[in-house]
């Protein structure tokens, strides 16, 4: 560790360069600290660090030196900015202006183990995984920071018992509030990092064990290698602190040590001295309002109100070095820990074994979901009530035999008189009305045997339909099974000669596909694409959202997990759900609904499980984009419905007009559904366009918005 100084003139002295600035304020300092000596000496300083949250100016011009080896304890009222400043100190919040340096270097900086191991960090709000136990915390964050499992054990043990902790094996959910505070506590002591940051560590913890943790800061800083620093509401318990910074609007009303600041103030307890500090400042503010004229330009320069009343601190003004690192170092910096993807990818694991329920719904979802395609759409609609009105009154005659063929499991005949059939389909209640004259037998038979008949026997040798249009679907169906229930009847009537009444033409044997194909076989890979990228969607959307509400992201980025090995993480352990729900989609839709697959069923499950990619990289930016869980939700939601009328899933992309058209082609389940379609159906390969350019449209995509994602929680973080 580097020397310090004992000296009790320099405190004094610097106090003197601040005299112009507050000279009614004039205080020696009587400072008994031992001063560092160089930058190196300091585990943070902090120099004209500036921080807004839009409007609100939290942190103005402040600056900070915790010395090495020293407990910091960070006192002031509640919204003062103790918060935000440790977070700047530790790299999750962007400082506006200024210079922080952390062990000797800025956060984040290339190689700096700050974030990651150096740190230890407990945030204000709790940040554990509530499924975990407190073994599997503790587990997590010893992956995270490369400890053996030995080691973490050993310190597991160590922690239960120092921070009296219930069984190693209760979940986090179902402790105290206070109890968890302490697991977060052991969280940040796990690994026995140079510096430890702790936000309010006491809060909710018994008097005894609140002792007992100070007395543990104040043994470990004596080997001079650890430093902490401490936010409080507790002030009187900061008497402990080597160093106490009282913050008030922002800025440090005075930093020193416990007994100087009391001594300063002929206070009896730190407390008072804070309210008489605070009195004096608010003086100052007030005669600075009421004689600005009067006042120095120097007072009046925002760095004035940097300074501490009474400080042991450097100048802001020292020369800020320039810090390098060699390429090799940026890109080791820059590239993904395997060892943390592999933390975080167990933790996902862990927590979804902890919640069978969910994970079995997710895995049943899209079965249930194709399930309800393959049985709902597409089908031919059954028990259609139709009117008939026959006129012929003969047994044998041909409009009863026609009937006959009629298929009865679609179309339910109800025979009426003209009247009624009417009256009967204007009140709804059938979809249509088959009527035939009282000669249709006779007129039929010339219309078949003879060359030329008159328009009167064409007429009365036609079946006469009426149908209600309001549903096309079931109008269309009414309409093909009179034409096969008349062909089956030709068919019958005239065996061989039947190729007489066909009509001029003909429809031979599909090329690709079946002649009874239906609307279903055309839906069902479209609709495989759309639940996979919806639930995939839906898997991640919201994993940031809650992670960073609860402050876990934030925990683990000071851990040291870069935001793109967080995003890996997640796209790996996702994809392993993702592949149990392909699996069964798969297995539902070939086997149990009978889809026909011509084509090769790699490049089915390989299509499907890239647009599963696609739809968690979409949901990894909805995520990094969106705070909360409602505009999350709302995001995911809103974008469902015109993606899937857009991609041509449910009706041909024929149908949509131009310029609708190219939008819908830049979609990514567009070219991706026609080539499913076009493997399945046609049984073609990648060597044509139509199935290649489905997976580059999904490759494209995927790689946008995984980089789009990255981009977003690497600015956001
Ligand atoms: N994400 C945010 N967006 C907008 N304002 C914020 C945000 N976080 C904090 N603030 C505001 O910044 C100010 C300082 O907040 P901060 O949490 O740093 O205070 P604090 O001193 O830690 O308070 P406490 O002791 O109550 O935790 C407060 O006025 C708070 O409302």
């Amino acid at each position: 560790m580097a020397a310090r100084r004992d000296d009790d003139t320099v405190g004094a002295a610097e106090c003197t360069e601040m005299e112009p600035r507050l000279k009614e304020d004039t205080m020696t300092a009587d400072l008994e600290a031992s001063l560092p000596s160089g930058p190196e000496d300091y585990a943070i300083r902090c120099r004209d660090v500036c921080r807004s949250y839009g409007k609100l100016k939290v942190l103005t011009s402040l600056n900070m030196a915790v010395q090495q080896g020293h407990i910091y304890g960070l006192l002031g009222p509640s919204g003062c900015g103790k918060t935000t400043l440790l977070k700047c100190i530790v790299g999750t919040l962007k400082i506006s202006k200024g210079h922080i340096t952390v062990l000797g270097k800025p956060p984040a900086f290339p190689g700096h183990n700050v974030p990651g191991r150096k740190v230890g960090y407990m945030p204000q709000d709790l940040a554990l995984y509530n499924e975990f136990t407190i073994s599997d915390t503790l587990s997590f964050f010893g992956r995270i920071h490369g400890l053996t499992s030995k080691e973490t054990q050993a310190r597991m043990d160590f922690l239960v018992e120092f921070l009296h902790l219930p069984q190693k094996n209760s979940l986090v959910r179902n402790l105290s509030g206070g109890q968890r505070r302490r697991v977060s506590l052991g969280a940040a002591l796990l690994q026995n990092p140079e510096l430890l940051i702790l936000d309010e560590p006491t809060v909710g913890v018994d008097p005894v064990l609140r002792a007992k943790i100070w007395q543990h800061l104040v043994e470990i800083v004596k080997t001079g290698k650890v430093s902490v620093i401490i936010t409080t509401h507790y002030i009187e318990e900061a008497r402990q602190a080597n160093m106490v910074g009282l913050m008030r609007n922002g800025r440090l009303l005075a930093e020193g040590p416990p007994d100087a600041v009391m001594k300063q103030h002929s206070a009896t307890t730190l407390e008072r001295a804070f309210l008489q500090l605070c009195e004096t400042s608010d003086q100052v503010e007030s005669k600075r309002e009421s004689s600005s004229l009067e006042i120095s330009p120097s007072f009046l320069s925002g760095k004035d109100e940097s300074q501490p009343i009474l400080s042991v601190g450097p100048a802001a003004s020292d020369d800020i070095p320039i810090y390098s690192a060699d390429w090799k170092v940026r890109a080791r910096h820059v590239l993904p820990k395997w060892r943390n993807i592999a933390a975080l990818m167990i933790k996902t694991l862990v927590r979804m074994k902890r919640m069978p329920g969910s994970l079995c719904f997710q895995f049943l979802l899209p079965v249930i979901q194709i399930s309800l395609i393959c049985l709902c759409v597409g089908g031919d609609p059954e028990g259609i009530h139709i009117a008939v009105v026959n006129n012929e009154s003969s047994a044998s005659s041909y409009s009863n035999a026609l009937l006959s063929f009629l298929d009865n499991s679609s179309v339910t005949q109800v025979a009426l008189s003209h009247s009624e059939a009417f009256e009967g389909i204007y009140n709804g209640e059938y979809w249509g009305v088959v009527g035939f004259g009282k000669n249709f037998t006779s007129y039929l038979t010339k219309r078949m045997i003879q060359r030329q008949v008159s328009r009167e026997v064409v007429d009365g040798g036609s079946v006469h339909v009426w149908l209600d249009l309001t549903n096309r679907q079931i109008a269309l169906m009414l309409q093909k099974k009179l034409h096969q229930a008349f062909q089956a009847f030709v068919d019958n009537k005239l065996s061989s000669m039947a190729y007489m009444v066909a009509l001029p033409i003909k429809f031979e044997e599909p090329i690709y596909g079946h002649m009874n194909t239906d609307f279903t076989t055309f839906v069902t890979p479209g609709a495989v694409l759309s639940i996979t990228f919806y639930l995939a969607v839906g898997l991640t959307a919201l994993s940031f959202v809650l992670e960073r509400k609860e402050g876990l992201l934030d925990r683990c980025w000071v851990a040291g997990v870069s935001s793109l090995e967080t995003l890996l993480a997640h796209l790996f352990s996702q994809l392993f759900v993702i592949s149990v729900q392909i699996i069964l989609l798969l297995l539902f839709i070939l086997l149990v609904f009978k889809m026909p697959n011509e084509g090769s069923l790699a490049l089915v499950v390989v299509l499907i499980v890239l647009q599963g990619v696609t739809g968690i990289s979409f949901g990894l930016v909805i995520s990094s984009a969106i705070d909360d869980e409602q505009n999350a939700n709302q995001a995911a939601l809103g974008i469902f419905y015109p993606n899937l009328i857009l991609s041509g899933i449910i009706w041909p992309v024929e149908c949509i007009p131009y310029p609708l058209r190219y939008l819908s082609l830049a979609l990514p389940q567009t070219y991706a559904s026609e080539s499913l379609r076009c493997i399945m159906y046609r049984g073609w390969g990648l060597s044509r366009m139509m199935v290649w350019r489905g997976f580059a449209v999904t490759l494209g995509w995927n790689t946008f918005f995984l980089i789009l994602a990255t981009v977003i929680l690497k600015l956001r973080t």
